[in-house]
């Protein structure tokens, strides 16, 4: 095992999980270890890690898979579990699963007892880039998007990209889009590099690389600004419009993953970036297109923009009132805390609307 990124980052990608993961729990201060996953990820990926963590029963928590589960019912069984299996401050919380399980155990951890120790192993594309690293974790609450929540950091981030291997397509190409993310935030060679992958039918050797470079790009953001108060907004690009499309959706029982609502949001957010920074129209319609063809398109109409436009009011870079987006000048060239008038948020959906 060695540290992917700097030393004192808490991100590892592992060459030998059980012996990486014994590691771990030998080497921190813990009394006890608790487990908390979904169920498919607890059957596809914990019979890979149960020689090194091998826990009884009652120290582990399996909740139902899917986004729509990140919420106070489940963390509610996470702290049951904790409270009742003698957990105390010296106690380690292991997350194995995607970005769900990442954000709901870490918000549990870090609020039981006032806090204990996490340790993430993701196990899908999106939560090995994105989820699993930079100390954002909480749960979704009545209708909002990561309404509640802290930012603390995992004790350790272990990577074991052959997890990605039982990941269905929709998933890995969910992941795909915070990747894409990433590029378009910090250099166009490497959204050149990733506009030539092709993730519907991944080459997983080069998918390892391109993990590890997403990652490292995650992390340079998140140890500049850990908090949020500056140049970290940059990771929430495509997110006030992806959000809203991703409670809208939820709303109306049709959920859409994650990555494909910020892909839609990011198309949103480059027009934007188009009218209110110059952004070429040429390049937002060759991405706009490049992403059409990989997520798909979001169906709505104009009689959703106001409830659209209202779930972005409550995103959580917004300040006295007033919506923050992040955008680009160009790629690479983020610009944070961008307004936009309602009629220049209209504007884009009406935009999106019609380039299918
Ligand atoms: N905290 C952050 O910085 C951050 C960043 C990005 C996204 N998120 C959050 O992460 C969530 C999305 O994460 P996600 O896309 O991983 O969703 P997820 O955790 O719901 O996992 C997606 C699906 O894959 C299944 N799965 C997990 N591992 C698998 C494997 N190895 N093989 C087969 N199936 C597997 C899960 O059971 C689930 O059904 C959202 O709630 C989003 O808000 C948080
Ligand atoms: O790490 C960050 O900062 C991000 O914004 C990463 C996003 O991809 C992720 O979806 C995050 O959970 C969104 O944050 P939120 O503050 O908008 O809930
Ligand atoms: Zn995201």
């Amino acid at each position: 095992m060695y540290p992917l990124l700097s030393k004192e980052s808490n991100v590892f990608i592992v060459e030998d999980l059980k012996k990486d993961i014994e590691y771990f729990i030998n080497n921190f201060q813990h009394d006890k270890v608790f487990l908390l996953s979904d169920e498919t990820a607890y059957e596809l990926c914990y019979p890979k890690i149960k020689d090194a963590i091998g826990l009884s029963a009652d120290r582990t928590v399996i909740i139902p898979s899917g986004d729509h589960n990140k919420g106070i019912e489940s963390l509610s069984k996470v702290w049951h579990l904790l409270s009742h299996g003698g957990a105390d401050r010296k106690s380690l919380l292991i997350t194995l699963g995607g970005g769900m399980p990442c954000d709901l155990g870490g918000f549990a951890a870090s609020t039981f007892k006032r806090g204990i120790q996490f340790i993430n192993i993701p196990t899908t594309l999106l939560a090995q880039v994105d989820a699993s690293i930079g100390g954002k974790t909480g749960i979704n609450f009545e209708g909002f998007k990561n309404e509640v929540g802290v930012f603390n950091q995992a004790t350790a981030v272990l990577i074991e990209t052959s997890f990605l291997d039982t990941l269905d397509g929709e998933n890995i190409i969910s992941g795909f889009a915070e990747m894409l993310k990433h590029a378009f935030i910090y250099s166009a060679d490497k959204w050149e590099q990733l506009k030539n992958y092709d993730i519907k039918s991944p080459d997983y050797k080069l998918l390892k690389e391109l993990v590890a470079d997403s990652i490292r790009i995650k992390d340079h953001f998140v140890q500049n600004d850990p908090l949020e108060n500056h140049i970290r907004k940059a990771l929430n690009f495509g997110h006030t419009f992806g959000h809203a499309f991703e409670s809208l959706a939820m709303h109306e029982n049709r959920p859409v993953l994650h990555g494909y609502a910020v892909a839609f949001g990011m198309i949103c957010e480059l027009y934007l970036s188009h009218i209110r920074l110059g952004f070429p129209m040429p390049l937002v319609m060759e991405i706009a297109n490049h992403l059409e063809a990989i997520f798909g398109h979001f169906e709505f109409d104009k009689a959703h923009f106001e409830e659209l436009y209202q779930l972005m009011t409550h995103d959580k870079k917004n300040e006295s009132n007033q919506i923050n987006f992040t955008l680009l000048e160009a790629i690479g060239k983020i610009q944070i805390n961008c307004q936009a008038t309602k009629d220049e948020v209209f504007d884009a959906l009406h935009f999106y609307t019609n380039i299918s």
